[in-house]
């Protein structure tokens, strides 16, 4: 069922600092901001050759990554992104193993134009596990 990674998402607390340090630092190929009003989140996209980080930050009022960040003021690995092929039955198989799938349960279109889920951390390792259908 699970495909490739298609990405590492970090939270940051100043994303053109972030931004610059991947693109200057590292030499890699980063993207522009983009604004995910669905999400609750800016997201700007680094392409790596074999999969992307997604840096994040808050959007909005009620961003669901704010209260990651008031913990962790520097930032952190937020989650990550795997791809499937077919995200209801991904879905409805995982919650039969007990996983719950948060927000309203139904795939939102994510920063690809692609439907997304996310599994809750406490289900999956600690780790906040999103799912997208390719
Ligand atoms: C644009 C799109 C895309 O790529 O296409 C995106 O990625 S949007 C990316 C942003 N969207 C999302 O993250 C949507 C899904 N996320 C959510 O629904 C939420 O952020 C939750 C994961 C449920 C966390 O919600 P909230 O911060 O209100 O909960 P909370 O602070 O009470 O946390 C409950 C427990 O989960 C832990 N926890 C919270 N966020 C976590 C994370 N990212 N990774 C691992 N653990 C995490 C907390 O430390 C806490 O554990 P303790 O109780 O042990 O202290
Ligand atoms: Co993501």
């Amino acid at each position: 069922m699970i495909g490739r990674l298609n990405h590492v998402a970090i939270a940051v607390p100043d994303l053109e600092a972030a931004a610059a340090q991947y693109r200057d630092g590292l030499g890699a190929k980063v993207g522009a901001p983009q604004d995910e009003p669905d999400h609750g989140v800016t997201v700007i996209f680094i392409e790596l050759p074999n999969t992307k980080i997604e840096l994040l930050y808050p959007l909005g009022e009620n961003s669901p990554i704010q209260g990651f960040l008031d913990k962790k003021p520097a930032g952190g690995i937020h989650h990550i992104c795997y791809e499937v092929e077919d995200i209801i039955a991904a879905r409805d198989h995982l919650k039969s193993t007990g996983a719950r799938v948060l927000g309203t349960g139904e795939p939102k279109i994510g920063a690809h134009g692609k439907p997304v889920i996310f599994l809750h951390p406490k289900d999956f390792n600690g780790a906040l596990v999103e799912l997208e259908q390719v």
